[in-house]
């Protein structure tokens, strides 16, 4: 048997609160297979941006088993060999605070080519007007700087930045919650066909269940830093069997259960 793209097993993280700590994630274990789309549910506070930040390795402190196609990858902050962190990117909520206010749009979606090597100046430079189109901007917006941009555009050039380094699984979180409608949908259809096109993972985090529905291959409920269900995404919708997962899936807007 092939081994998953990502496998994670019992990640654990705790935050200190006086002199307590706090089990942000208590014993998350879940997989990703290459090109598949998992989604992560679970209200505020039940750990899904912890569950991020560990697999990208911003979490310090973080501790469990992670594999990238079955290679054991340090979980630590700082431990992760660059060839690691390459394949594995990450897309935050906030457009405005994950962009260099300093730098050029370019200058962005370069910076990570460069860290691990891809490419001259001048093919990075080509490439980044490439990666601009294939997320439907204009590649003129190279120069520009992201104070200039919509809070959609931003989050494409994030998007860009992401895919310029090839990686195989980008962790999305709540990569739309902070787009109107319209917006969200755009760059909800763009992430399907960048997917389809490059064979792409996600791990899609986020509240609106709609979007997962429709979205994601399969799905993990979490709450309390634990994950209470898990299935293929119909499945879980269709016939939840978490009083957790019920009870989530009853507060959606226009539910009939
Ligand atoms: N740096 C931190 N220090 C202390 N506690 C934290 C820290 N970051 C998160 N927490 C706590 O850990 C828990 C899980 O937070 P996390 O951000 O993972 O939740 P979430 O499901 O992503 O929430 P949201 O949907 O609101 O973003 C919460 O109770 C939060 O208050």
């Amino acid at each position: 048997m092939t081994a998953a793209l990502l496998e994670l097993a019992d990640a654990r993280l705790t935050y200190r609160r006086g002199l307590a700590r706090f089990a942000a994630l208590d014993g998350v274990s879940l997989s990703v297979a290459r090109g598949e789309c998992v989604g992560v549910i679970g209200e505020s506070g039940s750990g899904k941006s912890s569950l991020a930040r560990v697999i990208a390795g911003l979490a310090e402190g973080a501790t469990g088993d992670l594999r990238l196609s079955g290679e054991r990858v340090p979980i630590a902050p700082g431990a992760r060999p660059r060839e690691h962190c390459r394949r594995i990117q990450i897309v935050f909520q906030d457009p405005v605070g994950s962009l260099n206010p300093f730098l050029t749009i370019g200058a962005i979606i370069a910076e990570g080519m460069a860290i691990h090597g891809i490419g001259s100046r001048a093919e990075r430079r080509e490439r980044v007007a490439e990666l601009l189109a294939d997320v439907g901007l204009d590649p003129a917006m190279a120069l520009r700087r992201p104070h200039e941009l919509s809070g959609g555009q931003r989050q494409r050039i994030a998007i860009a930045r992401a895919l310029a380094v090839d990686p195989d699984l980008i962790l999305l979180d709540e990569p739309t919650s902070a787009l109107d409608l319209v917006v969200q949908a755009q760059i909800l259809n763009l992430l399907l066909a960048l997917q389809a096109a490059r064979g792409l993972a996600y791990l899609f985090i986020s509240h609106d269940l709609d979007v997962v529905r429709h979205l994601c291959h399969h799905v993990h409920v979490i709450t309390g830093g634990q994950i209470v269900e898990s299935g293929p995404t119909d499945d879980v919708f269709d016939s939840p069997r978490h009083p957790y997962t019920r009870g989530l899936i009853a507060a959606m807007p226009g539910a009939t259960r």
